[in-house]
């Protein structure tokens, strides 16, 4: 009687009865098939393909009872029934037959992002492990059609990757790799997925890492001897692969996608139903152990073939045992499927050989949904995106929270936990990715930009520095007094101490709560940025010291004090006139010149009106062409600002010291000797008649008859209340410019944030690069890896080395082959991320008058979404390898 088959679901082409008579021709896998790389053989590749193997007869090296033959490639009978299967092999085929149809496709379906799954199954002593594994002398030989070396060891030949390994043994979960573990715990991962909890891990990186791996886990597998096998093995074995790639892509970014497949290694442990056993108590109850899950692993095959014949939903019994546990991504999951079928030819065994049969046409008939497990680009842009709003929002409410109450330290170092937590999630949705993980405690990020931050830093301390003195010298007003009292710099020092204390302190216990909406979706900002708005709203002071600081976490001590050195990136004549107008300052506040008025408005161009200019230059950046340039514009519109306010300031300081009669007015060397006076006769110095009209005209009629009463001694008092009443409206003046810095260094601390993102960028970038050791195509494997990632840091390193120096020396050194990519991604990216900033800067000014609670709500739940979405990925690891 003829075994009818029904319709296979996992075969995606014409299902009909002749064509099943003739799979040879278009079953892809089938042995005279030749396999490509192309995509649409992993298209016809079943989700679950199901082949046979008879090994050679038992029987004293006679051949089989001739009741089991194979009939066709895809055919076999036992006695007049029939039973169609993907691929039969008879006794005569080799270990290389079964690679090239179920190992190479195996490789080529997980490389692509598929999960897949070998699964051996059959009798007690029909040639499971010797299908997998082979003889274990076999490991090391040279894989040709004649060694015995088993379908796994040549798999691993194809693949270098994570391994790990598990022992169901008796109904627990052993660890082959460290014999101490016994009894694991088995906990539900996502979907399908499971994890193990302290299973071992190897890293491995050559195949002979994998030959010792699978040697010692082997060695440590439990076997006995049964009346079929005198090397049974007695408990499932189950190897698993994970293998992480990126694929290079032509993306502008340099990389399109990555994927993460897991290839699950299954030996199951046969029957022997005979009741041969001599073998004592211990036999037994391994033997009841693996039938009871083998009975398990039936049913659930019967109850998927339901539910796939009847196409409604079931209850599944996955958690029946272990191993149906376990097995429940490779049958019915996510997962291409192969089980391997070991028959014995001989007639005393046909009773287990259709019991094997049968399950393998079951199992035929289920249906799985394998789905490529990739998240590309547009994924982490996404995710990207979400962060950098979530930082948006995030500065927006410390700022809020900065005018209305400084007390939001707690919120602030909320903040800094949820970035950490952020970099938790980050790297937990992109296990597979493998982005970097943002360091928190290095100074990693600061790398990059230390130089040109420590420039800035230098420039804003000199602002506040001269910022400091005025105050002193004009007596300002208790508002002033509170931007600029020293006393409030130790104070802001204290409460940083204060807020790192309370950042240490809470962090252990936020980072637990890895899904708290709150921690780990409200922003994604550094705590030097929301330090630095919040210092703004409540000290000036605070803001220029403490705020451009772009170490991860906290200031990074290098950041502290910077060395007084005039920034190399500053050029420009504006800046010299400026230097050397400074240094014509340093001996004396009195020393100024009215000239510098004019001078102020040569550099300015035009005077206080100008901070609006100024402050749109921030936003209105141009899209540069490269990382240095950018940064350098930005660097120097943010100096143009901090010399607007120097120069603001020496305009302030020359009209107060001349109001006082103090200043030794320089710039007329032909003024006129008559008009010289002193108001109180002890500066000789002049003032000529063109400066005193310039301060006439700029000053009102009043401050020239303040400067009679210098002649005029009578006149002093009244007119020196004059000149106070007018150094009040200086200071006035001088508290509003105050205030403007402030709005602009807050601009300029935005900038900075913009390129923590590029150094960010470089990190993923790199780590990208690192990553790309694996792809479709092979066109980069592990052994590369180390090697590119090495050059490639290299090269962000000595790129920046060779901007600064102008030289492109040696950069052809670095650049690999993949240079120019590499160059082109690097300049790419940081266009790309010129613009975001440029867009982030905007929006945010639109948002701080408009924001709205219920946006930000929606923001989280979008992160929450999107972190669920990109679980479906992160089935895969238990651990990063980076982390081995
Ligand atoms: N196709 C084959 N060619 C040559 N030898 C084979 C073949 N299949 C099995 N054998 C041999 O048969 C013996 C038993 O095979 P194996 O241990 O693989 O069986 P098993 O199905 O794994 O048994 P158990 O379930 O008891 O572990 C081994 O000595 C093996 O070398």
């Amino acid at each position: 009687m003829r075994q009818t088959t029904e319709a296979d679901p996992n075969i995606p082409i014409n299902h009909d009865h002749s064509s099943n008579h003739q799979p040879h021709s278009k079953t892809p896998f089938s042995n005279n098939v030749e396999l490509t790389d192309s995509k649409p053989t992993l298209d016809l590749d079943p989700s679950v393909k199901v082949v046979v193997r008879i090994r050679p007869s038992n029987t004293d090296g006679r051949e089989g009872d001739g009741t089991v033959k194979k009939i066709s490639p895809d055919t076999l009978c036992v006695g007049d029934r029939q039973f169609i299967y993907n691929s039969v092999f008879d006794s005569k085929s080799n270990q290389e037959d079964i690679f090239q149809t179920v190992g190479i496709p195996l490789v080529k379906n997980a490389i692509a992002g598929y999960n897949t799954s070998v699964l051996s199954y059959g009798q007690s002593g029909s040639g499971k492990t010797y299908t997998m594994w082979g003889p274990p002398s076999a490991m090391f030989e040279e894989p040709s059609p004649q060694s015995q070396k088993g379908i796994v060891p040549r798999i691993f030949q194809m693949l270098f990757s994570e391994l790990e390994s598990e022992r169901i043994y008796n109904e627990q979960i052993g660890d082959l790799l460290d014999s101490t573990q016994r009894n694991l715990e088995m906990k539900d991962g996502f979907k399908h997925a499971f994890n193990i909890e302290n299973l071992t891990e190897e890293y491995v990186t050559s195949y002979d890492d994998v030959t010792q791996i699978l040697i010692k886990g082997l060695s440590s597998r439990k076997v006995g001897a049964t009346s079929l096998n005198s090397k049974s093995s007695r408990s499932h074995i189950i190897f698993t692969f994970v293998i992480e790639s990126w694929c290079k892509g032509i993306s502008s970014s340099g990389f399109s996608s990555s994927k993460t497949s897991r290839i699950s290694l299954i030996d199951l442990a046969g029957l022997y139903r005979n009741k041969v056993d001599d073998a004592g108590k211990q036999h037994l109850r391994e033997n009841r152990n693996v039938k009871k899950s083998l009975s398990k692993l039936g049913h659930l095959v019967d109850a998927l073939t339901k539910k796939t014949r009847s196409g409604k939903a079931a209850q599944i019994p996955n958690r029946d045992s272990c191993l149906t546990h376990l097995l429940q991504e490779s049958l019915g999951g996510n997962a291409k499927l192969s089980i391997i079928c070991s028959i014995s030819p001989d007639n005393k065994d046909n009773g287990e050989t259709l019991h094997t049969l049968r399950f393998g046409q079951r199992v035929r008939s289920i249906r799985n949904e394998p789905v490529i497990n990739e998240i590309n680009e547009d994924d982490v842009n996404d995710l990207s995106d979400k962060i950098r709003q979530l930082k948006q929002e995030e500065l927006i409410r410390a700022k809020a929270d900065g005018h209305s109450s400084f007390g939001s330290i707690n919120e602030l170092f909320q903040g800094h936990n949820v970035r950490e937590s952020l970099n938790q999630l980050r790297v937990s949705l992109n296990r597979s990715l493998l982005l970097p993980h943002i360091d928190n405690s290095t100074d990693e990020e600061v790398h990059v930009d230390e130089e040109d931050i420590r420039q800035l830093r230098q420039q804003i301390d000199e602002l506040y520095n001269s910022c400091e003195e005025n105050p002193k010298e004009i007596s300002v007003s208790e508002d002033c007094v509170q931007y600029y009292s020293v006393d409030d710099s130790c104070d802001t020092d204290k409460i940083s101490g204060e807020k790192e204390e309370i950042c240490s302190g809470e962090m252990s216990s936020r980072l637990c709560h890895e899904d708290s909406v709150v921690s780990g979706n409200t922003l994604y900002a550094s705590v030097d940025d929301l330090e630095s708005i919040s210092s703004a709203s409540r000290a000036i002071k605070s803001t220029f010291r403490d705020s451009i600081s772009v170490s991860s976490c906290y200031r990074s001590p290098i950041l502290e004090e910077p060395p007084l050195s005039e920034s190399p990136k500053i050029r420009s004549t504006k800046r010299k006139s400026q230097m050397s107008l400074s240094s014509s300052c340093l001996g004396s506040w009195n020393n100024v010149a009215v000239e510098n008025l004019s001078s102020n408005e040569d550099v300015l161009g035009q005077p206080f009106i100008q901070g609006d200019h100024l402050r749109s230059s921030l936003r209105s950046s141009k899209v540069l062409p490269g990382p240095t340039e950018s940064l350098a514009a930005s660097l120097q519109r943010g100096l143009q600002i901090i010399d607007y306010h120097q120069q603001n300031s020496a305009l302030t300081k020359s009209s107060v010291s001349f109001s006082f009669g103090r200043s030794i007015l320089t710039c007329c060397p032909e003024t006129d000797m008559g008009e010289k006076s002193s108001i109180d006769g002890r500066t000789p110095n002049l003032l000529c008649e063109s400066c005193r009209k310039k301060i006439s005209d700029q000053d009102s009629s009043e401050v020239e008859d303040s400067l009679k009463p210098s002649i005029d001694t009578d006149k002093v008092p009244k007119d020196l209340e004059t000149v106070m009443a007018q150094s009040i409206l200086r200071e006035k003046e001088l508290k509003n410019v105050c205030k403007e810095q402030a709005a602009r260094i807050e601009e300029l601390n935005r900038l900075v944030s913009g390129f923590m993102t590029l150094v960010y960028y470089v990190s993923d970038l790199d780590f990208t690069l690192l990553t790309m050791w694996i792809c479709p195509g092979g066109e980069k494997l592990k052994g590369e890896k180390e090697l590119d990632s090495v050059i490639v840091y290299e090269s962000n390193k000595q790129t920046k080395h060779e901007e600064s120096n102008n030289s492109q020396k040696d950069e052809n050194k670095v650049f690999s082959s993949d240079g120019n990519f590499l160059r082109q991604s690097f300049s790419s990216y940081y266009r790309e991320e010129k613009c975001e900033i440029k867009e982030v800067q905007e929006e945010l000014t639109q948002r701080v008058s408009s924001f709205d609670a219920t946006e930000k709500e929606e923001l989280l739940k979008e992160i929450q979404n999107l972190r669920c979405k990109v679980r479906l990925y992160g089935d895969a690891p238990l651990k990063s390898p980076q982390t081995n």
